[in-house]
């Protein structure tokens, strides 16, 4: 996405309308605090990089696309006065993972809260998952989250300072036909950060996961338009999230709000898990009950 499509995106708030989103939070909640946000280029990774911004974090944000974080980091700068890093890579290599948080822990002098929210699936029924789609989607889930959580908890294990991790999931609970491999792959984060929550606690770490349900944002352009349609009705509220519905909720886990929550996770999705169809590859003809 170029500047000039980041005010007018198909999908969620442009920059302008993002700066300027209602909050409940107090503007110098995260004063003097460092806030790592992977994914922050785009969607809900950048709502959630603005919100902290705006609440008085200094930020890093990474992603793969040099130029989508550039355009970022300009805006959160002009938004907050402070200094912005950015850092592109991809969490799906460990090296990568190891140098992007050496660089940041160097800069900034480290880092309060790490939001683990790059990812993504393709939609497609599980019968058609080659192994290289299988895999990918399985190595930037659960692998990139898992080198990015363990980086940043050695780090601040060995600065004895305490720490903080949301990671960005999705609503599982019900299976999500069309993305098997993304359930695969939330549920192993999900695992693993309930697992570490008990493993980090004495060193002050605390690891929560939000569960997206359907999210109005950038990611839905990865979808064909008749199933996004579908994203609009598939809980009680028959609408989309917003971007700064994930955004507030991971301030509330990472705030002091949160202080005795841990391994715990907070689905965001209308009601999606009580009641509601998801079809982002298209309805298979057995399920079509009602029209027959
Ligand atoms: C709970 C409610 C959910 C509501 C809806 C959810 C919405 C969202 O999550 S929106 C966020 C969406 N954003 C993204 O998904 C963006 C990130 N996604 C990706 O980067 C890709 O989807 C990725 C995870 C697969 C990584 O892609 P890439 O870096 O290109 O990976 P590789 O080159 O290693 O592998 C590509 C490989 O994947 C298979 N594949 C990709 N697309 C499809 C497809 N549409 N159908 C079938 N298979 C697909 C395929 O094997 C690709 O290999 P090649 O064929 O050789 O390209
Ligand atoms: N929108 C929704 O309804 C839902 C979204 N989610 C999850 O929320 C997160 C944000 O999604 P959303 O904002 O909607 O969609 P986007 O596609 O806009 O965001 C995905 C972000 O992840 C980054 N990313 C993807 N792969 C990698 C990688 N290997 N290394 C580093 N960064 C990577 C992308 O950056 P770049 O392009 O620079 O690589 C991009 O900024 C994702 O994990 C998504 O799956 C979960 C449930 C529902």
């Amino acid at each position: 996405m170029n500047s000039a499509d980041s005010q007018h995106p198909k999908f969620g708030p442009g920059d302008e309308a993002l700066a300027a989103l209602p909050t409940v939070y107090r503007d110098d909640l995260f004063a003097g605090k460092v806030v790592l946000v992977s994914g922050a280029g785009s969607g809900i990774g950048k709502a959630i990089a603005f919100l902290f911004a705006r609440l008085g974090a200094t930020l890093a944000i990474c992603g793969r696309k040099a130029d989508k974080l550039e355009d970022c980091a300009e805006k959160l700068r002009a938004l907050s006065g402070r200094e912005v890093i950015t850092y592109p890579m991809t969490i799906r290599d460990p090296e990568q993972v190891d140098a992007m948080l050496s660089a940041v822990w160097e800069r900034l002098g480290g880092v309060d809260v790490l939001v683990n929210n790059a990812g993504g699936q393709f939609a497609a029924h599980a019968m058609d998952f080659n192994v290289k789609g299988w895999n990918a989607v399985i190595d930037t889930n659960l692998n990139g989250s898992w080198y990015m959580m363990q980086g940043a908890a050695r780090r601040w294990v060995e600065q004895g300072r305490p720490g903080n991790i949301v990671n960005i999931t999705a609503a599982i609970d019900r299976g999500l036909t069309g993305m098997a491999h993304t359930t695969a792959s939330r549920a192993g984060v999900i695992a693993l950060s309930r697992t570490l929550a008990i493993e980090w606690a004495e060193h002050g770490i605390r690891l929560n996961c939000i569960g997206a349900g359907a999210i109005e944002s950038n990611g839905f352009n990865n979808y064909r338009e008749e199933n996004v349609s579908t994203f609009y009705s598939c809980n009680p509220m028959k609408r989309a999230g917003d971007v700064q519905d994930i955004a507030e909720a991971v301030v509330y886990l990472a705030a002091p709000s949160g202080k005795f929550i841990t391994g715990e996770v907070l689905n965001v999705e209308g009601g999606m898990l009580l009641w509601g169809e998801f079809w982002p590859a298209g309805k298979p003809d057995y399920f079509k009950v009602d029209q027959e």
